[in-house]
């Protein structure tokens, strides 16, 4: 039987419930081709054409109309830690060392399961609102985050972030909420939702420690998610202490792999580009939050790119961005690579597009992040009536420079419906919770 969501109103919760069948008419491509889609229970995407309709019109369950929209694949965050949004605002306009170690480390400290789950709901509601289907995210309370992200809906790879400061002790603590987190979302049973393992970075976890972390990524089979070459000061240190650039000793401690997602790279030299290419280690690109912090450098994507690194791209947490939208950040990532390296031609529309889509996946190992029969449905329509997507002379430079995350209308995940125009169930219980448990945090580090 076919429902029609264009006739039912958008708060039927049985739209939001599963994934169907589903058939969305009349949407455009990226290239201009005005298409049907056509996806299957399973999320995936089985034909794409024009007037498709008529022959899937009966297998579909649900019908969306995609008249007046731009289909693009759903946007993948591929460097977070979601549920910094409690902590937005709450520390700004200072220095990168100064800022870990004086607030927010100071802050973190009084998190608790709860924080995370709520942090992590409301992550997650901005996240879908502006069309992102999956995140990478390297927090504490790991499981809370897992909860929040399977009632989301939302794809994510999630590790428990391990700071060590050579602490043996600290190691052993840090290794069992990894391998305990590994655990539990194995049990959990849900293809959207993957383990990885997080070592902070090479200035918080020393070279013995990361060689441990390394093994356990190897032996698991599950992304190494990092920090890497964020500040010169961390490129000197490292330099002083062992002789190499943090990249290197990545390498040498066994930490740069295929499976490696590292933020940032901002002083990445030619040559660890070099390196990070031969070893097929993926870049999550962070320019909002490298400016925001003052890095110094933006991330060589010229060299990378010319390395053959694939370079993915994420927000970064919420209190250094400030926001999850992945609009902006494809904006600030294509005008910070032209700026910086005063080059006008660097990062065009089209490629900052598939640095937010396929090289996200890929970094992540989805098999998704394109509009293809065969791939599953991550997609998210774009309204064509919003002021940003006037006039349409080219779509892909309006998805790159001039859309925002409200001109996302619908947002499909493994074919699963999160947002259908504009509508996302619970939304306003989770800004309620999300901004009480704010306060509570706060509240909590006071009392102290
Ligand atoms: N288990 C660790 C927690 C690490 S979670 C990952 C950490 O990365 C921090 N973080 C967020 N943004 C950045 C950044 O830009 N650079 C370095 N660290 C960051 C974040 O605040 C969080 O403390 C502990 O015992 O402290
Ligand atoms: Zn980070």
């Amino acid at each position: 039987m076919s429902k029609q969501p264009d006739t039912t109103s958008v708060k039927d919760l049985e739209l939001y419930t599963k994934t169907r069948s589903t058939l969305i008419t009349g949407t455009l491509l990226p290239d201009k081709r005005k298409v049907d889609i056509w996806y299957d229970e399973t999320g995936t995407i089985r034909e794409i054409g024009p007037d498709i309709s008529h022959a899937h019109k009966g297998d579909a369950d649900i019908i969306i109309d995609g008249s007046g929209t731009l289909a693009i694949p759903g946007l993948y965050n591929t460097h977070t830690h979601a549920a910094m949004t409690l902590l937005r605002g709450y520390a700004d306009d200072m220095h990168l060392q100064q800022w870990l170690s004086e607030k927010i480390w100071p802050l973190e400290a009084h998190l608790t399961g709860d924080h995370v789950y709520w942090g992590t709901k409301l992550a997650c509601l901005e996240m879908i609102r502006s069309g992102t289907v999956a995140m990478n995210d390297m927090y504490f309370f790991m499981k809370d985050t897992a909860r929040a992200v399977e009632e989301a809906g939302i794809r994510a790879v999630l590790c428990h972030g391990i700071i060590t400061f050579g602490d043996e002790a600290k190691l052993e603590q840090e290794m069992k909420a990894t391998e305990d987190l590994v655990r539990h979302i194995r049990s959990q049973n849900n293809p959207l939702i993957r383990p990885a393992i997080g070592p902070h970075a090479p200035y918080t976890v020393p070279p013995q420690h990361l060689e441990v972390c390394a093994e356990y990524s190897r032996n698991e089979d599950i992304i190494l998610h990092t920090h890497l070459a964020e500040t010169k000061q961390e490129v000197d240190d490292c330099q002083k202490t062992n002789g190499m650039s943090p990249a290197a000793l990545l390498d040498k401690t066994g930490c740069l792999s295929s499976r490696t997602v590292a933020a940032h790279g901002c002083w990445l030299t030619e040559d660890d580009c070099r390196l990070l290419g031969e070893r097929g280690a993926h870049i999550a690109h962070n320019p909002v939050s490298n400016m925001k912090l003052a890095t110094g450098r933006a991330m060589p994507y010229h060299h990378l790119s010319e390395k053959k690194v694939n370079v993915s791209l994420g927000t970064d947490g919420c209190s250094s961005n400030n926001n999850l939208d992945m609009f902006e950040e494809m904006k600030t990532a294509a005008i910070c690579q032209k700026f910086f390296w005063n080059s006008d031609t660097l990062l065009p529309a089209g490629e900052v597009l598939s640095m937010a889509t396929s090289s996200g996946a890929r970094a992540l190992g989805y098999s998704a992040g394109e509009i293809k029969p065969g791939l599953s449905a991550d997609i998210c329509l774009l309204s064509l009536n919003h002021p940003s997507m006037v006039p349409l002379h080219n779509p892909v430079s309006n998805v790159a420079y001039s859309a925002l995350g409200c001109t996302v209308q619908t947002v499909i995940c493994n074919g699963k419906i999160l947002m259908y125009e504009g509508y996302i169930p619970q939304e306003q219980e989770i800004i309620t919770g999300a901004s009480s448990s704010a306060t509570d945090l706060l509240d909590r580090a006071a009392r102290q």
